[in-house]
Protein backbone atom coordinates (compact mmCIF):
# COMPACT_ATOMS: atom_id res chain seq x y z
CA UNK A 1 0.00 0.00 0.00
CA UNK A 2 1.37 3.20 -0.90
CA UNK A 3 1.35 6.53 1.61
CA UNK A 4 -1.28 7.86 -0.34
CA UNK A 5 -3.12 4.71 -0.39
CA UNK A 6 -2.85 4.53 3.09
CA UNK A 7 -4.24 8.28 3.66
CA UNK A 8 -6.96 7.50 1.47
CA UNK A 9 -7.59 4.60 3.76
CA UNK A 10 -8.36 6.68 6.97
CA UNK A 11 -9.52 9.50 4.95
CA UNK A 12 -12.25 11.09 7.03
CA UNK A 13 -15.69 12.45 4.80
CA UNK A 14 -18.63 14.92 5.34
CA UNK A 15 -21.18 13.43 3.21
CA UNK A 16 -24.95 14.78 2.84
CA UNK A 17 -27.53 12.65 2.92
CA UNK A 18 -31.22 13.46 3.29
CA UNK A 19 -30.08 17.10 3.75
CA UNK A 20 -28.19 16.05 7.10
CA UNK A 21 -24.21 16.30 7.07
CA UNK A 22 -22.45 13.22 8.42
CA UNK A 23 -19.07 12.14 8.93
CA UNK A 24 -17.82 8.75 7.29
CA UNK A 25 -14.77 6.79 8.08
CA UNK A 26 -13.07 4.30 6.06
CA UNK A 27 -12.87 0.84 6.99
CA UNK A 28 -10.26 -1.95 5.02
CA UNK A 29 -12.51 -3.42 2.89
CA UNK A 30 -12.83 0.75 1.44
CA UNK A 31 -16.51 1.18 2.08
CA UNK A 32 -17.37 4.54 4.07
CA UNK A 33 -18.85 4.04 7.57
CA UNK A 34 -20.90 6.73 9.42
CA UNK A 35 -19.40 7.85 12.39
CA UNK A 36 -21.52 6.94 15.53
CA UNK A 37 -19.64 7.30 18.47
CA UNK A 38 -17.14 10.54 18.80
CA UNK A 39 -15.05 10.73 21.47
CA UNK A 40 -12.81 14.51 22.14
CA UNK A 41 -10.29 14.64 24.84
CA UNK A 42 -11.31 11.82 27.35
CA UNK A 43 -9.68 12.11 30.69
CA UNK A 44 -10.64 9.59 33.43
CA UNK A 45 -9.45 9.88 37.23
CA UNK A 46 -9.80 7.21 39.48
CA UNK A 47 -9.67 9.43 43.17
CA UNK A 48 -6.35 11.14 42.42
CA UNK A 49 -4.53 8.85 39.90
CA UNK A 50 -5.43 9.58 35.87
CA UNK A 51 -6.13 6.27 34.07
CA UNK A 52 -6.47 8.06 30.15
CA UNK A 53 -5.02 10.86 28.81
CA UNK A 54 -6.93 13.00 26.26
CA UNK A 55 -8.58 10.03 24.50
CA UNK A 56 -9.97 10.94 21.08
CA UNK A 57 -11.55 8.73 18.50
CA UNK A 58 -14.24 8.17 15.81
CA UNK A 59 -15.78 4.68 15.97
CA UNK A 60 -17.93 4.12 13.02
CA UNK A 61 -21.41 1.46 12.57
CA UNK A 62 -21.38 -2.05 10.71
CA UNK A 63 -17.96 -2.52 11.71
CA UNK A 64 -15.42 -3.92 14.78
CA UNK A 65 -13.30 -1.62 16.66
CA UNK A 66 -10.84 -3.31 18.67
CA UNK A 67 -8.86 -2.08 21.59
CA UNK A 68 -5.32 -3.51 22.10
CA UNK A 69 -3.21 -2.90 24.62
CA UNK A 70 -1.13 -3.99 27.56
CA UNK A 71 -2.74 -4.84 30.76
CA UNK A 72 -4.06 -1.76 32.52
CA UNK A 73 -3.35 0.86 29.60
CA UNK A 74 -7.00 1.66 30.24
CA UNK A 75 -8.64 -0.08 27.35
CA UNK A 76 -11.86 -1.21 29.62
CA UNK A 77 -11.49 2.31 31.70
CA UNK A 78 -12.27 3.38 27.67
CA UNK A 79 -14.88 1.12 26.84
CA UNK A 80 -16.92 1.86 30.13
CA UNK A 81 -17.14 5.33 29.24
CA UNK A 82 -18.66 4.70 26.31
CA UNK A 83 -22.06 3.50 28.27
CA UNK A 84 -21.55 5.47 31.35
CA UNK A 85 -20.74 2.70 33.39
CA UNK A 86 -17.68 4.64 35.05
CA UNK A 87 -20.43 6.32 36.75
CA UNK A 88 -20.91 2.94 39.03
CA UNK A 89 -17.53 3.10 40.24
CA UNK A 90 -16.55 4.98 43.49
CA UNK A 91 -13.85 8.12 42.39
CA UNK A 92 -13.74 7.49 38.86
CA UNK A 93 -14.21 11.14 36.51
CA UNK A 94 -14.66 11.21 33.38
CA UNK A 95 -14.40 14.77 31.65
CA UNK A 96 -13.90 15.49 27.69
CA UNK A 97 -16.89 14.63 24.93
CA UNK A 98 -18.34 11.25 24.28
CA UNK A 99 -21.05 11.77 21.59
CA UNK A 100 -23.24 9.01 20.06
CA UNK A 101 -24.56 10.45 17.16
CA UNK A 102 -23.64 13.83 18.11
CA UNK A 103 -25.98 13.57 21.33
CA UNK A 104 -23.62 14.03 24.07
CA UNK A 105 -23.73 10.99 26.50
CA UNK A 106 -22.81 12.96 29.37
CA UNK A 107 -25.57 15.38 29.34
CA UNK A 108 -26.89 15.29 32.78
CA UNK A 109 -30.26 15.15 31.51
CA UNK A 110 -29.58 11.86 29.68
CA UNK A 111 -31.57 8.73 30.85
CA UNK A 112 -28.64 6.29 31.99
CA UNK A 113 -30.74 3.25 32.01
CA UNK A 114 -32.02 3.89 28.73
CA UNK A 115 -28.62 4.51 27.05
CA UNK A 116 -27.14 1.18 28.58
CA UNK A 117 -29.86 -0.49 26.57
CA UNK A 118 -28.83 1.91 23.17
CA UNK A 119 -24.99 0.89 23.95
CA UNK A 120 -25.15 -2.84 25.17
CA UNK A 121 -21.68 -4.60 27.21
CA UNK A 122 -21.15 -8.11 27.30
CA UNK A 123 -18.60 -8.50 29.51
CA UNK A 124 -15.34 -10.85 30.26
CA UNK A 125 -17.21 -13.80 32.08
CA UNK A 126 -20.43 -14.77 30.67
CA UNK A 127 -23.26 -13.71 33.61
CA UNK A 128 -26.47 -14.63 32.96
CA UNK A 129 -29.34 -14.49 35.11
CA UNK A 130 -29.91 -16.98 37.49
CA UNK A 131 -33.38 -17.65 35.39
CA UNK A 132 -34.81 -19.37 32.68
CA UNK A 133 -33.05 -18.77 28.91
CA UNK A 134 -36.56 -17.15 27.83
CA UNK A 135 -36.40 -14.53 30.72
CA UNK A 136 -32.27 -13.57 30.92
CA UNK A 137 -33.92 -12.62 26.92
CA UNK A 138 -36.93 -11.13 27.96
CA UNK A 139 -36.32 -8.96 31.42
CA UNK A 140 -35.03 -6.31 29.08
CA UNK A 141 -37.41 -6.03 26.79
CA UNK A 142 -40.30 -6.49 29.00
CA UNK A 143 -38.51 -3.52 31.59
CA UNK A 144 -38.19 -0.88 28.26
CA UNK A 145 -41.72 -2.37 27.76
CA UNK A 146 -40.84 -3.50 23.87
CA UNK A 147 -43.33 -5.90 23.54
CA UNK A 148 -47.03 -5.48 23.63
CA UNK A 149 -48.37 -8.66 23.93
CA UNK A 150 -47.30 -11.94 24.87
CA UNK A 151 -46.72 -13.00 21.43
CA UNK A 152 -44.39 -10.18 20.88
CA UNK A 153 -42.27 -10.22 23.17
CA UNK A 154 -41.56 -14.50 22.69
CA UNK A 155 -40.81 -13.32 19.16
CA UNK A 156 -37.96 -10.63 20.36
CA UNK A 157 -36.69 -13.69 22.02
CA UNK A 158 -37.09 -16.09 19.47
CA UNK A 159 -35.65 -13.38 17.32
CA UNK A 160 -32.58 -12.42 19.86
CA UNK A 161 -31.14 -16.29 20.18
CA UNK A 162 -31.05 -16.28 16.20
CA UNK A 163 -28.96 -13.45 15.63
CA UNK A 164 -26.98 -14.64 18.40
CA UNK A 165 -26.62 -17.73 16.90
CA UNK A 166 -28.03 -20.11 19.83
CA UNK A 167 -31.70 -20.61 18.97
CA UNK A 168 -31.34 -24.18 17.44
CA UNK A 169 -29.27 -25.26 20.60
CA UNK A 170 -31.62 -24.37 23.30
CA UNK A 171 -35.15 -24.20 21.25
CA UNK A 172 -36.16 -27.19 23.46
CA UNK A 173 -35.34 -25.82 26.96
CA UNK A 174 -36.15 -22.44 26.38
CA UNK A 175 -37.69 -22.54 30.11
CA UNK A 176 -34.21 -24.49 31.77
CA UNK A 177 -31.75 -22.41 33.83
CA UNK A 178 -28.99 -19.93 31.63
CA UNK A 179 -26.66 -20.99 34.54
CA UNK A 180 -26.72 -24.36 32.85
CA UNK A 181 -25.36 -24.09 29.42
CA UNK A 182 -21.79 -23.78 28.63
CA UNK A 183 -19.28 -21.14 28.65
CA UNK A 184 -19.90 -20.19 25.28
CA UNK A 185 -23.28 -20.86 25.17
CA UNK A 186 -23.79 -18.61 28.04
CA UNK A 187 -21.91 -16.01 26.59
CA UNK A 188 -24.17 -15.93 23.64
CA UNK A 189 -26.92 -15.68 25.55
CA UNK A 190 -25.52 -12.70 27.65
CA UNK A 191 -25.05 -11.41 23.60
CA UNK A 192 -28.60 -12.19 22.63
CA UNK A 193 -29.79 -10.41 26.36
CA UNK A 194 -28.15 -7.17 24.58
CA UNK A 195 -29.39 -7.68 21.50
CA UNK A 196 -33.06 -8.13 22.66
CA UNK A 197 -33.43 -4.39 23.46
CA UNK A 198 -32.07 -3.57 20.06
CA UNK A 199 -28.67 -1.36 20.69
CA UNK A 200 -27.34 0.68 18.69
CA UNK A 201 -23.55 -0.14 19.56
CA UNK A 202 -22.75 -3.24 21.41
CA UNK A 203 -19.19 -3.49 23.82
CA UNK A 204 -17.50 -6.58 24.52
CA UNK A 205 -15.16 -6.36 26.91
CA UNK A 206 -12.59 -9.25 26.10
CA UNK A 207 -16.00 -11.60 25.19
CA UNK A 208 -13.77 -14.77 24.73
CA UNK A 209 -11.09 -14.73 27.67
CA UNK A 210 -12.85 -17.48 29.84
CA UNK A 211 -13.86 -19.68 26.63
CA UNK A 212 -12.18 -22.54 24.96
CA UNK A 213 -10.40 -22.24 21.60
CA UNK A 214 -13.90 -24.01 19.71
CA UNK A 215 -16.13 -21.69 21.93
CA UNK A 216 -13.80 -18.28 21.11
CA UNK A 217 -14.33 -19.48 17.48
CA UNK A 218 -18.29 -19.19 17.56
CA UNK A 219 -18.22 -16.32 19.33
CA UNK A 220 -15.98 -14.45 17.28
CA UNK A 221 -17.57 -15.51 13.94
CA UNK A 222 -20.77 -14.57 15.38
CA UNK A 223 -19.21 -10.76 15.60
CA UNK A 224 -18.24 -10.86 12.62
CA UNK A 225 -22.16 -11.32 11.01
CA UNK A 226 -22.91 -8.81 14.22
CA UNK A 227 -21.56 -6.50 12.62
CA UNK A 228 -23.66 -5.99 9.32
CA UNK A 229 -26.09 -4.71 11.92
CA UNK A 230 -24.43 -3.18 14.66
CA UNK A 231 -21.42 -0.69 15.58
CA UNK A 232 -19.00 -2.89 17.78
CA UNK A 233 -15.92 -2.28 19.96
CA UNK A 234 -14.31 -4.84 21.50
CA UNK A 235 -11.49 -5.29 23.60
CA UNK A 236 -9.11 -7.96 23.72
CA UNK A 237 -5.51 -9.15 24.65
CA UNK A 238 -5.26 -10.76 21.64
CA UNK A 239 -4.10 -9.67 18.76
CA UNK A 240 -4.77 -12.18 16.78
CA UNK A 241 -8.43 -11.97 17.57
CA UNK A 242 -8.53 -8.16 16.63
CA UNK A 243 -6.88 -9.10 13.39
CA UNK A 244 -9.58 -11.90 12.99
CA UNK A 245 -12.78 -9.92 14.03
CA UNK A 246 -11.37 -6.34 13.39
CA UNK A 247 -11.79 -3.87 10.59
CA UNK A 248 -10.44 -0.84 13.21
CA UNK A 249 -8.08 -1.05 15.93
CA UNK A 250 -6.97 1.17 18.46
CA UNK A 251 -4.09 0.94 20.53
CA UNK A 252 -3.62 1.70 23.56
CA UNK A 253 -0.75 2.24 26.48
CA UNK A 254 -0.10 3.95 29.65
CA UNK A 255 -3.64 5.42 29.33
CA UNK A 256 -3.06 7.24 25.79
CA UNK A 257 -4.29 6.51 22.61
CA UNK A 258 -1.40 6.00 20.86
CA UNK A 259 -2.66 5.35 17.45
CA UNK A 260 -6.02 4.24 15.41
CA UNK A 261 -6.70 2.64 12.08
CA UNK A 262 -7.87 0.27 9.91
CA UNK A 263 -6.65 -2.75 11.45
CA UNK A 264 -4.68 -3.98 8.30
CA UNK A 265 -2.65 -0.73 8.36
CA UNK A 266 -2.53 -0.87 12.11
CA UNK A 267 -0.78 -4.29 11.80
CA UNK A 268 1.55 -4.15 9.06
CA UNK A 269 2.57 -0.69 8.66
CA UNK A 270 2.15 0.82 12.21
CA UNK A 271 2.66 4.97 12.75
CA UNK A 272 4.49 4.66 15.96
CA UNK A 273 7.40 2.65 17.03
CA UNK A 274 5.41 2.02 20.49
CA UNK A 275 2.34 -0.14 18.63
CA UNK A 276 5.06 -1.70 16.42
CA UNK A 277 7.13 -2.79 19.66
CA UNK A 278 3.83 -3.67 20.90
CA UNK A 279 2.46 -5.60 17.86
CA UNK A 280 5.93 -7.32 17.78
CA UNK A 281 5.84 -9.05 21.14
CA UNK A 282 8.81 -6.48 22.57
CA UNK A 283 6.61 -6.06 25.71
CA UNK A 284 3.11 -6.33 26.55
N1 LIG B 1 -12.14 0.63 39.75
C1 LIG B 1 -10.92 1.13 39.70
N2 LIG B 1 -10.42 1.84 40.73
C2 LIG B 1 -9.15 2.33 40.70
N3 LIG B 1 -8.32 2.18 39.66
C3 LIG B 1 -8.76 1.47 38.60
C4 LIG B 1 -10.08 0.90 38.56
N4 LIG B 1 -10.24 0.25 37.37
C5 LIG B 1 -9.07 0.42 36.71
N5 LIG B 1 -8.18 1.14 37.45
C6 LIG B 1 -6.82 1.52 37.05
O1 LIG B 1 -6.88 2.21 35.82
C7 LIG B 1 -5.84 1.78 34.95
C8 LIG B 1 -6.45 1.22 33.65
O2 LIG B 1 -7.13 0.00 33.98
P1 LIG B 1 -8.03 -0.79 32.92
O3 LIG B 1 -8.67 -1.91 33.65
O4 LIG B 1 -8.88 0.16 32.20
O5 LIG B 1 -6.91 -1.33 31.93
P2 LIG B 1 -6.99 -2.47 30.84
O6 LIG B 1 -6.12 -2.03 29.72
O7 LIG B 1 -8.40 -2.78 30.52
O8 LIG B 1 -6.31 -3.67 31.61
P3 LIG B 1 -6.54 -5.26 31.49
O9 LIG B 1 -6.13 -5.59 30.09
O10 LIG B 1 -5.61 -5.81 32.51
O11 LIG B 1 -7.98 -5.51 31.76
C9 LIG B 1 -5.02 0.77 35.72
O12 LIG B 1 -3.93 1.42 36.29
C10 LIG B 1 -5.97 0.28 36.78
O13 LIG B 1 -5.27 -0.09 37.94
Amino acid sequence: MTPAEAEAEVARTVKQRDGEKFQTIRTPDAQPRQIRVKAEDVNVFYGQKQALFNVSIDIPEKAVTAFIGPSGCGKSTFLRCINRMNDTIDGARVDGLIALDGEDLYDPKLDVVELRARIGMVFQKPNPFPKTIFENVAYGPRIHGLARSKSELEEIVVTSLKKASLFEEVKDRLYEVGTGLSGGQQQRLCIARAIAVSPEVILMDEPCSALDPIATAKVEELIDELRENYTIVIVTHSMQQAARVSQRTAFFHLGVLVEEGPTDMVFTSPKEKRTQDYITGRFG
